[in-house]
């Protein structure tokens, strides 16, 4: 079985898949990796304990295929042996714009793979971002908008009273919207505006699109759809979340060859 990674580069972290050939086999998070961590991987790839099955053969280096939206970490994987960076021209979109996050061109066109075309994808991560596609895999456009934890991270930085607080000490349950105290209001305030932003954009798109398919993947999607499924449970049951989405539609790009 030959394997080979994707890594998508977020402005938190590194997201990861394992393939073989064109099977994903599982996908994780991690912390960015120094310099040093990526030349020992290419040398030595089991040094690094990835959680990859251990019936699978790791060779030196292993191919991986990279989608950076943060430049000095481009620039830092550029050393790695055996990659490839992708870039909006591998992605059969049509009407992307030049300044178009690769990440979103690729989790779209990976909802286009997986759930099928007029698709509209709600990205949770540093940035939230929308991005939707028509049926003729055409890019219609979107909107960004500052994640959760940046919201609560501009708060506690641009204020001088204002705590850093954890969004949601119980998932499963919403703050109350009129709070009393400070850090439930921080909670309050940036969890409706969320969901609020998030059912409005989705409204938008069914209306445009009555069959229209949602996806939602990000490092704050779990959380977002749970607080969601509370406030507006059919709408929830309409989106489809998938925290793989960026990598579903890697091994169907243009000219793909498996690097
Ligand atoms: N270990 C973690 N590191 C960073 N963000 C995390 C972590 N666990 C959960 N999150 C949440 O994930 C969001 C970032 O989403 P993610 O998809 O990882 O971002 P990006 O793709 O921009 O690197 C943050 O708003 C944060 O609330
Ligand atoms: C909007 C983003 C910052 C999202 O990045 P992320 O939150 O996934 O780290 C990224 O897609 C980006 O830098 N986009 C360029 C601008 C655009 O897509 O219009
Ligand atoms: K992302």
């Amino acid at each position: 079985m030959s394997l080979w990674l994707a890594l998508a580069i977020g402005n938190s972290r590194l997201h990861w898949a394992a393939f073989s050939d064109s099977r994903l086999l599982h996908n994780w998070d991690s912390d960015y990796w120094t310099a040093a961590a990526i030349a020992q991987f290419a040398a030595d790839p089991a040094s690094a304990g990835l959680s990859i099955a251990s019936e699978v053969s790791l060779q030196a280096p292993v191919p991986l295929a990279i989608a950076s939206v943060v430049p000095a970490q481009t620039d830092l994987w550029q050393q790695y042996p055996a990659q490839q960076i992708l870039t909006l021209a591998d992605v059969p979109l049509a009407k992307m714009y030049p300044t178009l996050g690769i990440d979103r061109a690729l989790t779209l066109w990976g909802a286009i793979c997986s759930l099928g075309a007029p698709v509209l994808v709600i990205d949770a991560g540093t940035a939230l971002t929308f991005t939707a596609a028509d049926r003729a895999n055409t890019l219609l456009g979107g909107a960004i908008l500052p994640g959760l934890r940046l919201q609560q991270q501009a708060l506690a930085q641009d204020t001088a009273a204002l705590p850093l607080v954890a969004l949601q000490p119980d998932l499963n349950l919403l703050p109350p919207r009129w709070a009393t105290d400070t850090p439930t209001a921080i909670r309050s305030g940036i969890l409706y505006t969320l969901l609020a932003s998030l059912q409005d954009f989705a409204c938008d798109w069914l209306l445009q699109e009555p069959e229209g398919a949602i996806a939602l993947t990000g490092g704050d999607s779990a959380l977002l759809h749970q607080a969601l499924s509370q406030q507006n449970p059919a709408l929830a049951a309409r989106i489809h979340r998938d925290p793989a989405l960026i990598f579903r539609g890697i091994p169907a790009l243009r000219n793909w060859s498996l690097i």
